[in-house]
């Protein structure tokens, strides 16, 4: 497979890679200041035909980023990857290109969209729906029901209680807890959760 952005996410997708005996053929980063990680060589300026070689995984934890950088692939998308300790269920569906850390858990009928990162230790319970780009970070628990629009970022060990709707390139900030359905493009933070940007 091949690997855009040389990022500490990428370091932890390469871990999980490698525990799997995976091979990664390129990491590619168009900063050209960073030359390796974690003993790859990294790529600065690839040619069409190492782009379009391996299927893909994008390595970079901002939401934004990642969907530019989707949006401009010239080659496939890799099957989604996760670590040997994640927990997923049979009847949850994960999208192309999604990474899911170590200790983290996707429950029965939950529906994960492309680009998405469910890092370590996140919970994501019984018929969540998350939709393309969504990165649940460590140790935030998404209760049974909720629906998370395209490319928000929930914040590491926040909660979202059950049934909830939380719209599309939303910010939950860390800790926070929300009770309440939350529109697109805010900030939320606290306990309960409030909007202190839109
Ligand atoms: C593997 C990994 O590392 S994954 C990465 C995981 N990282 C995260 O989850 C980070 C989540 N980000 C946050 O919590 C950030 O603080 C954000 C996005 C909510 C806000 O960041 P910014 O937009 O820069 O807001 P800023 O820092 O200016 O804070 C604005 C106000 O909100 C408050 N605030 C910010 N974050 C929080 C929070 N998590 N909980 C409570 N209050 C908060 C600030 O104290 C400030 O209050 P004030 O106006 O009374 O002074």
């Amino acid at each position: 497979m091949n690997l855009y952005g040389a990022s500490g996410h990428t370091k932890v997708i390469i871990d999980i890679v490698k525990s799997k005996n995976g091979q990664i053929d390129y990491v590619f980063d168009d900063n050209p200041e960073i030359k390796s990680i974690l003993g790859y060589e990294v790529v600065n300026y690839p040619t069409e035909e190492m782009l379009k070689s391996k299927l893909n995984v994008i390595g970079i934890g901002n939401n934004r980023i990642r969907k530019k950088v989707a949006d401009s692939l010239k080659g496939g998308v890799h099957p989604y990857i996760s670590h040997l300790s994640a927990v997923i269920s049979a009847s949850a569906e994960i999208g192309d290109g999604t990474v899911i850390m170590a200790n983290a858990t996707i429950n029965s009928e939950a529906q994960v969209g492309k680009h998405c990162i469910i890092n370590t230790g996140a919970v994501v319970e019984h018929e969540v729906i998350l939709e393309d780009y969504v990165h649940i970070s460590p140790n935030a628990s998404i209760a049974g029901d909720v629906q998370i629009g395209e490319g928000s970022h929930i914040g590491i060990g926040s909660s979202v209680i059950q049934g909830l709707t939380i719209g599309k390139w939303v910010t939950v900030g860390a800790g926070a807890v929300i009770i309440e359905d939350i529109p697109d493009y805010v900030t939320v933070v606290g306990n309960p959760g409030r909007i202190i940007k839109t």
